[in-house]
């Protein structure tokens, strides 16, 4: 590797370990100088320009390794993989990591297909996902022999049926349902309730969820659940191998597997069935929304996906291998969150594989794909301190705005979901009690925040370098040339030295593109 400046900060008296939001490597030196395995952020911004994206790939790799010995942990009894979702943060040198730790790699565009086939990762371990493919990307996904394509839509099965028949391969697809679980971070990143655009549903229009809530253990509870009254013929045929008592029946769970017999899932999955030939049928994907704090969300998706599974059984003697129950783990941004215990979350969604809802089955291939786990904590974006202003607000108090280099181009996260950071100036211990302050960029929008409550040193000045971290995820990726704003270089830190994974955009780049005459 490119080793730059030699390891100061990690190794000199005095320098202290940062808070939690900040990668393991990152110490601040008595004089107030950060740096992250042992290169200062100062020393990064003078030969790497600014903004700038520092990329901790140790703890990249840390993290990657940590997710998938948790998930192998939790299921002791069978096969897990792990995806890693690559729209949180991909270059060739990330895939390369995580895929190096048992990973595969889950794309969604043209672009992150072809990065990470760059990179070297083979078809076989990458995913397709996207509510609206285009052919090619279903034909790349084909030709490159795809672990699996995630089939969004009723329809979709129908195109890729057509283009696999085209190259004369056989696809190994699944199916995005969306559970009915709100949950996530923000409105805009929930992804299983019905108004919006991912999947096909497991009810039928009008069907109330409530009938898949719950536990399907307690045969003598439910026997009493007056709205699951067991009928004398259940439709559900193979549901009980051989056909029980009334008093053994299972109304609750009956009831489930009814309601989900009759709803769109079902009916996509029989479609994705008659099209055997040219369609392989590896299962069931259900991603319910991202920065998800609260494992009962998690839980409460896992039954359905398990009824679901229960019911396609039962409905047409199917077993389908692999149940995917996508990403969405929470990381901390701000000092005072709290952290998700990741391993013990994956050990309660272990635990919703109950006996009963399990019964007559073969346990499935269990999959999770987590994006902003494994590279959200890894980054942290550097920025040069510009404008400082005062402004007196109408309660007579004032808060300080505090312009940087950058701003919304480079993350878009506070403007689009009000998302908040933390800040810390990195370069030199600050003097004088702290302000209020507010990091906003350089772009023409007042809703260009930074960190929009944070207090930072009195004496705050031109030429600063501010440091805002948990950047690693959905920074880089969501990135935009507003303003025509140069997207920003992202370099690989590690115990191995520092070095450019993306190159910083140039005024060339950007003229390139205006091919008008
Ligand atoms: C299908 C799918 N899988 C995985 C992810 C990764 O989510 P996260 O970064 O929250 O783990 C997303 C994004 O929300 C997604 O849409
Ligand atoms: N982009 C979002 C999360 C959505 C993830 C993709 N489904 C974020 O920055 O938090």
């Amino acid at each position: 590797m490119n080793a730059t400046n030699p390891p100061s900060g990690a190794g000199v008296a005095g320098a202290t370990k940062m808070s939690a939001v900040w990668p393991a490597a990152t110490r601040r030196d008595a004089q107030g100088n950060i740096s992250f395995h042992g290169y200062d952020a100062l020393d990064l911004v003078q030969r790497y320009g600014s903004p700038l994206y520092v990329m901790d790939t140790d703890e990249v790799r840390r993290r990657a390794k940590y997710f998938v010995e948790a998930a192998r942990n939790a299921f002791p009894n069978t096969t897990t993989h792990v995806s890693f979702a690559a729209k949180a943060f991909i270059s060739k040198e990330i895939c390369r990591i995580v895929a190096e730790e048992g990973m595969t790699i889950d794309t969604c565009t043209l672009g992150e297909m072809r990065i990470a086939l760059a990179a070297g990762v083979p078809g076989r371990r990458l995913v397709l996902h996207g509510n609206n493919k285009t052919d090619e990307e279903i034909a790349l996904a084909i030709d490159n022999d795809f672990a699996k394509i995630v089939l969004d839509s009723p329809d979709e099965a129908a195109r890729v049926e057509r283009i696999a028949r085209a190259h004369d391969k056989r696809a190994k697809v699944m199916l995005r349902v969306t559970v009915g679980v709100h949950a996530g971070g923000h409105e805009y990143i929930s992804t299983a309730h019905e108004d919006q655009k991912f999947g096909v549903p497991l009810l039928a229009p009008g069907a109330s969820a409530s009938v898949l809530t719950g536990e399907y253990d307690r045969p003598d509870e439910v026997e009493h659940a007056s709205e699951a009254e067991p009928d004398d013929a259940p439709r559900i045929n193979s549901l009980y191998a051989i056909p029980p008592s009334k008093k053994d029946r299972n109304p609750k769970l009956e009831a489930a597997l009814n309601a989900l017999a009759d709803g769109p899932a079902i009916a996509a999955l029989k479609d994705i069935r008659k099209r055997d030939d040219y369609l392989e049928l590896v299962g069931v994907h259900s991603h319910i929304g991202s920065q998800i704090h609260d494992a009962d969300a998690f839980i409460e998706a896992v039954g359905r996906v398990l009824l679901l599974r229960k019911t396609f059984y039962a409905t047409d003697g199917y077993v389908l291998p692999e149940i995917d129950l996508g990403g969405g783990y929470s990381v901390p941004y701000l000092d005072s969150d709290s952290s998700m215990d990741v391993a013990a979350t994956l050990r309660r969604i272990a635990k919703a594989f109950t006996a009963e809802i399990m019964k007559g089955l073969p346990a499935p291939v269990v999959s999770f794909e987590p994006g902003r786990f494994i590279v959200g904590p890894a980054g942290v974006t550097l920025y040069r301190v510009g404008t400082v202003k005062p402004v007196v607000l109408s309660d007579g108090t004032t808060r300080t705005y505090v312009s940087v280099d950058g701003g919304m181009s480079d993350n878009i996260r506070p403007a689009l979901y009000g998302a908040d950071y933390e800040v810390e100036l990195a370069n030199r211990v600050g003097s004088g009690t702290k302000m209020l302050a507010r990091v906003v960029g350089k772009h023409c929008e007042s809703g260009d925040i930074v960190v929009k409550d944070c207090h930072l040193p009195a004496d705050i000045k031109r030429g600063d370098i501010l440091a805002v971290p948990v950047t690693g995820a959905y920074g880089r990726t969501m990135a935009s040339n507003y303003n025509q704003a140069l997207r920003p270089a992202v370099v690989a830190v590690s115990h191995d030295g520092s070095h450019v994974m993306i190159r910083r955009e140039t005024i060339d780049d950007l003229l390139g593109l205006d091919v008008s005459q």
